[in-house]
């Protein structure tokens, strides 16, 4: 991973793509173009996928990401909701089973789910018992439109259709020592297995396959949060790019003439050759 990852131009950089964008003058404004947003379009919402290893922060990070865009509305979806749920033979042998593998997920559910969410649909997610090894029967949680939507889970950089649904992707980067404890600490705890069947189970599968399936899938984050939930620097950065991708659409609509253009090199070229007609261009 490139060093200038952790910069916030290159955060700005990676996360922009066609979210918000766009500069529309009069004769512009009919123009088909991929760069040009559509003020008056239904706002699309802002994706946001949040990967790392078992019980290094995600859900952490998530929460505190939301907490801070406490006046947007924003959900979370984990991919855990998602694990198929075991038959009963699997169930016989829960100890020789992969929950780490991408094969454990339906990740078609998971597509369509996010799909409908961005098209600004409701969804009833399914409610997943850690305990049991099964989704709820009866049971979903519904989860409505909104401007942001977080996707948090394992492997949610895994399938490259996942992936393409996310306008920024962070990755909650912990040392191994300090996640196995925790996942010791939270499995005895919330989940109801005893020490051993956690250190039997990492050994023979989480470890193996965060190796083969979670840490090559780094590659594609914009933003990789070293020490998860105490880097409260970098969770102040991204959630500051988050509020601008969001007031960029505002200040759209309340200006319908005035488009928010990417920052290019070209632009920066063009305010400088031309600051005076660029301003009455902006007036007009
Ligand atoms: N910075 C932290 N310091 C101490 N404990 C933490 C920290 N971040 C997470 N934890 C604890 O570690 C466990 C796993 O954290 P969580 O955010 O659920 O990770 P993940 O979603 O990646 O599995 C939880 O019990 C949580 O309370
Ligand atoms: N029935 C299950 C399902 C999943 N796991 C483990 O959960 C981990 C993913 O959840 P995190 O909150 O840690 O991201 C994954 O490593 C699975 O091994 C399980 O133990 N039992």
């Amino acid at each position: 991973m490139p060093e200038e990852t952790n910069s916030i131009d290159y955060i700005m950089e990676k996360a922009s793509g066609p979210h918000f964008s766009g500069l529309r003058s009069p004769t512009a404004a009919s123009a088909s173009s991929s760069a040009f947003a559509d003020a008056n379009a239904p706002r699309q919402p802002f994706v946001i996928g949040v990967s790392g290893g078992t019980a290094s922060g995600k859900t952490t990070v998530c929460d505190m990401i939301i907490q801070q865009l406490h006046d947007h509305r924003v959900v979370l979806v984990n991919q855990d909701s998602f694990y198929r749920g075991l038959n009963t033979e699997e169930l016989k042998r829960v100890h020789e089973y992969n929950f780490d593998h991408p094969d454990a997920f339906d990740t078609e559910q998971l597509l369509e789910c996010v799909e409908k969410l961005k098209s600004g649909q409701s969804v009833q997610v399914p409610i997943y018992d850690f305990k049991q090894h099964r989704r709820s029967s009866d049971s979903f949680r519904q989860v409505n439109a909104s401007d942001v939507i977080i996707l948090e889970g394992i492997l949610v950089f895994h399938d490259q259709r996942v992936r393409n649904l996310m306008n920024m992707k962070i990755f909650v980067d912990t040392d191994a020592d300090v996640r196995l404890a925790r996942r010791i600490r939270r499995d005895t705890v919330e989940r109801g297995r005893d020490v051993n069947s956690v250190l039997e189970q990492y050994a023979k599968f989480v470890k193996p396959a965060f190796d083969d399936f979670v840490l090559p899938s780094k590659k594609y984050a914009d933003v990789i949060i070293p020490r998860g939930g105490d880097n409260h620097v970098a969770i102040d950065l991204i959630v500051q790019h988050i509020r601008t991708k969001l007031g960029e659409h505002d200040l759209c609509k309340i200006y319908p003439n005035v488009y928010v253009i990417q920052s290019t090199f070209q632009v920066y070229l063009m305010l400088y050759l031309y600051p005076i007609s660029f301003i009455t261009c902006l007036i007009l």
